[in-house]
């Protein structure tokens, strides 16, 4: 075929990007597939034969380079710009009426809470920098944690480039879903590999590899929940800015309620006991928060945790059962 012009390559290289990330947004952060694999696939190739003809036409957002080409000698350290607190943990309706007595002294404004499902994974951050992932991180000790941008770039639900070009951080969970976790530890067992406990520790492992190809082929996804400087993005509660956070193509998890009272928090903890064993992927309680980022101010936090959240557990014994329970599709 006729070397095509420079300028058709580029043209026909930005339209296969622009493609390939919005096809890959649509199936891993929204879960709804627009096009065949097949398509994709063959719209994947043209790109990669494109980019081999010209080398100096690659980008670091391209669909190609979300695995690394070397293996990394080790993990650069990461100052988190603010720390990556951890949660206090709440066990009993009791537990949960004392937080609410507690924070109401502390504001005068009615008290809005909002429930989001506590995924168990890895926390991680995220930084954009004009729209575009730069870093990725643990949490490490909440001040300093380890650079996995290799291994996050890996994650498919993890867009390489935001819709809009925002400089800011947002933090997330990174899970294994409960069908990768079943075939992967299948697949270990077969060929004599230690299997892993639970999703959160294959999740662990599979981002502390120092081979970004591994990371890939782990199915690794992710839901974001916080975000810096939310100033930029004009929001005013938890709920607005997980809204926004999704209008700007992250991906966000959508069992999340609001209430205005205690009680229906409670209820709503029994609601989702009830059924986490049906939900895709494993959670270990569910993170009440206040949901007026004002009052959230207000309330303030304590050295280690906000005062404004909390985090309900359930049992822990159940969480064994939930896995065991999935027929060991082989
Ligand atoms: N695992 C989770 O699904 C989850 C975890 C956290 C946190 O760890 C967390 C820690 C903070 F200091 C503040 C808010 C938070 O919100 C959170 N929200 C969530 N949905």
């Amino acid at each position: 075929m006729a070397k095509e012009s420079l300028t058709e390559a580029q043209e026909r290289i930005e339209t296969l990007k622009t493609l390939l990330n919005r096809y890959s947004y649509e199936y891993y952060v929204l879960d709804k597939p627009s096009i065949s694999d097949k398509e994709y696939d063959q719209q994947y190739h043209e790109l990669e034969k494109l980019e081999k003809a010209h080398p100096e036409l690659i980008t670091n957002d391209s669909p190609t380079q979300r695995i690394g080409g070397t293996i990394l000698p080790g993990f650069t350290k990461v100052q988190h710009d603010s720390p990556m607190l951890s949660l206090g943990n709440a066990f009993n309706q009791e537990d949960l009426l004392q937080f609410h007595q507690r924070i109401s002294k502390l504001t005068g404004q009615p008290l809005q809470y909002i429930c989001e499902l506590k995924i168990d994974g890895l926390a991680v951050s995220l930084k954009y920098e004009n729209g575009l992932f730069t870093q990725g991180a643990t949490r490490g000790d909440g001040n300093t944690g380890e650079d996995i941008t290799q291994n996050l770039r890996t994650v498919k639900a993890i867009p390489l480039r935001l819709n809009e070009p925002l400089t800011f951080e947002v933090r997330g969970e990174c899970y294994m879903p409960k069908a990768s976790f079943v075939q992967l530890n299948a697949d270990r067992d077969e060929k004599g590999l230690e299997i892993f406990a639970n999703p959160r520790n294959a999740a662990a492992g599979s981002l502390r590899q120092l081979d970004s190809s591994i990371a890939a082929s782990r199915n690794l996804s992710i839901y974001l929940y916080s975000a810096t400087n939310f100033e930029q993005l004009a929001v005013e509660t938890q709920d607005a800015l997980l809204n926004r956070l999704a209008q700007v193509g992250l991906r966000t998890n959508p069992e999340r309620r609001l209430f205005d009272s205690i009680e229906e928090v409670w209820a709503f903890t029994e609601e989702i006991a009830a059924k986490r064993k049906d939900l895709p992927y494993e959670i270990d309680g569910i993170v009440i928060k206040v949901n007026a980022f004002a009052a959230q101010e207000e309330i303030g936090y304590t050295v280690k945790a906000p005062r404004w959240a909390i985090a309900y557990k359930f049992k822990a014994e159940e969480a064994e059962t939930i896995v065991r329970d999935i027929e060991w599709t082989v």
